[in-house]
């Protein structure tokens, strides 16, 4: 690897209250930024500097309070699923860069990429008895597209295994909600986190919006859009290793009870997270565990009625 450019596109500064960021520069003017803490990343722009993804214009950048929006991580507890504080601890966790990380085959060409670490404190032991090694990737590929890769490993030395929960709760930037349609999860089974988690099977043509949604959908395709017919822009979700999908817009009257949350930002992000929920992740010590996310942004006409975007994009 050229050093010297990767030197060039890798900014490592600071960001609101003095919170260590890092900034990627990819290709024709696109960048993504990432704070270390909680390896969140806050901003997502494409060549035209648009932001593609929504951080609440409430956002305490304030730990140990999760910052709200951009793309947390919730680790190693999905929601209340289990005795953690709701999604885990790494999202207010201060992360470290990994300067030398096992090496990930196969690497994304021209790309721009940082990796962090994320190892279990005393206090999280105390909460969570388990050592782990989370190595994150954070990547601009070449066509501005986003990609963050995981690698968890169980490294407990008294022979136990651990589960846990997942989820990327990627907080999308979207002109008007109402107008936001989903494809990609008609007719699939999911659990209404507003219904006790009661087990539903869906039963519209596309998922579109209109009141509090919070559902856990499973099982779901290796490929989800987000369709925003205002912006004339559709998200590209795809992934791997990540078998469900979290929709979850709060609307009116729960966005009032969220503190870091202005009255009317419901209107402007969606979140649509891949996850791994139904099935918890369980790994012996020595084992690893490998998921991928994908997003691309592309202009809707490219999409609509075409199977593959990225192909689209190419004859361009
Ligand atoms: O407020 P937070 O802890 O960040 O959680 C925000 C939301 O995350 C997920 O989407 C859950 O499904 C929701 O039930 C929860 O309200």
């Amino acid at each position: 690897e050229n050093v010297e450019a990767y030197n060039k596109s890798v900014e490592i500064t600071k960001g609101i209250n003095d919170l260590d960021k890092v900034i990627l520069h990819g290709y024709k003017g696109t960048s993504v930024e990432v704070y270390l803490y909680g390896a969140q990343v806050t901003s997502w722009k494409n060549e035209h500097n648009e932001e593609m993804l929504f951080v609440s214009s409430k956002a305490i950048f304030k730990p140990p309070k999760p910052i709200r929006g951009g793309i947390p991580i919730c680790f190693p507890q999905f929601s209340n699923l289990g005795p953690l504080q709701s999604h885990g601890f790494a999202r207010n966790s201060f992360w470290t860069i990994d300067i030398d990380p096992p090496p990930f085959t196969p690497n994304v060409t021209n790309s721009v990429f940082v990796d962090l670490l994320l190892l279990p404190t005393e206090e999280d032991l105390k909460i969570w008895p388990h050592r782990f090694e989370y190595r994150l990737r954070i990547t601009l590929g070449p066509k501005g597209d986003l990609i963050l890769t995981s690698r968890i490993k169980n490294t407990n030395t008294d022979g136990t295994p651990f589960t846990f929960t997942f989820a990327h709760h990627t907080y999308f930037s979207v002109s008007n909600i109402s107008e936001v349609r989903v494809e990609g999860l008609e007719k699939l089974d999911y659990l209404d986190n507003l219904k006790n988690r009661t087990r539903f099977t869906d039963q519209g043509d596309a998922i579109t919006f209109n009141s509090e949604t919070d559902k856990i959908y499973l099982s779901t395709p290796s490929k989800i859009s987000v369709l925003d017919n205002e912006k004339n822009r559709t998200f590209v979700i795809r992934k791997d290793g990540l078998p469900d999908a979290v929709v979850w817009n709060p609307w009116a009257e729960k966005a009032k009870t969220i503190v870091d949350l202005g009255e009317d930002d419901y209107k402007q992000m969606l979140c649509v997270e891949a996850a791994a929920i139904e099935k918890p992740i369980k790994l012996m010590p020595g084992e690893e565990w490998k998921a991928r996310l994908e997003l691309s942004a592309v202009p809707s006409c490219y999409f609509r009625g075409k199977n593959d975007s990225n192909k689209v994009l190419e004859g361009t």
